[in-house]
């Protein structure tokens, strides 16, 4: 079992009974659906099941995971998704994918939200290895990429693989693959990026996550936020999955 596999696999015993639960996007978040999806067939596990994304509703369907669709979706109990990088404080870069708008609705609805990373995830700041994404409605983006600009950032439109054309999300947006400066405050992108106009979404997710489970070298680790009265001191903490997860 690879680290994706490790954490996913532990993650999906956080799922108990009838809880609704939001699939993310990604390699990571594969793993955590076919795990979820073993549980159900082989031990009954009852679960209804929110997808992040057209390809994840896709296959958590062909799974046999009994699919609500967003639409009718208020709460939900867990959300497990991975990241594109992870920080102590918890703050997430994600969005390599392009389902950032759902994605962010359900860290937002969940009641609980797991992020799945193996260690070559965490970084020392936001946007130390790669562009944060920012989805723009399409007849906007000279308008946001000039706004962008202004934040001292360098957007460039994200390209097909081949360089043909531009990507687009599910909705129909483009998104401004942006890279600031290392000295640039996250909070502060964050509120301005959430106050710009003609911004759907973008990839910082700060403040969403509940837990960060870390699959290094076999092994779990938890990120923990350990405040000592003298210092923010952030550490990650080892973690033993005994099989005992009970997701309190
Ligand atoms: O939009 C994509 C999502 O944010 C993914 O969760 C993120 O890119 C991590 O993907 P992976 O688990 O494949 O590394």
């Amino acid at each position: 079992m690879n680290d994706k596999e490790l954490v996913a696999v532990h993650a999906a015993k956080l799922v108990k009974d009838g809880m609704r639960v939001g699939l993310g996007t990604g390699s990571t978040a594969d793993c955590f659906i076919k795990e979820l999806s073993r549980l159900h067939k082989d031990e009954g596990l009852k679960v209804i099941v929110i997808a992040s994304s057209v390809v994840s509703a896709i296959k958590a369907g062909e799974m046999g995971l009994p699919l609500q669709s967003i639409e009718q979706t208020e709460r939900i109990d867990l959300y497990v998704d991975g990241a594109d990088e992870v920080t102590l404080d918890k703050t997430l870069l994600k969005g390599r994918g392009y389902d950032l708008v759902r994605e962010k609705l359900l860290a937002k609805a969940a009641d609980r939200f797991v992020v799945l990373i193996d260690k070559s995830k965490l970084v020392g700041r936001i946007g130390e290895r790669f562009p944060v994404p920012v989805e723009v409605m399409p007849f906007a983006w000279r308008m946001v990429k000039d706004s962008l600009e202004k934040l001292g950032g360098r957007p460039t439109l994200r390209r097909t693989a081949n360089e043909d054309g531009l990507v687009m999300t599910s909705y129909g947006s483009l998104v401004l693959d942006t890279v600031f400066d290392a000295t640039i405050d996250i909070a502060d992108l964050d509120d301005a990026l959430n106050a710009m106009p003609g911004v759907i979404e973008h990839g910082i997710f700060r403040g969403l996550a509940s837990s960060v489970l870390i699959g290094a070298d076999g092994a779990i680790q938890e990120l923990d936020i350990e405040r000592r009265s003298d210092s923010q001191d952030v550490d990650s903490r080892d973690f033993v999955d005994d099989g005992t997860a009970d997701g309190d």
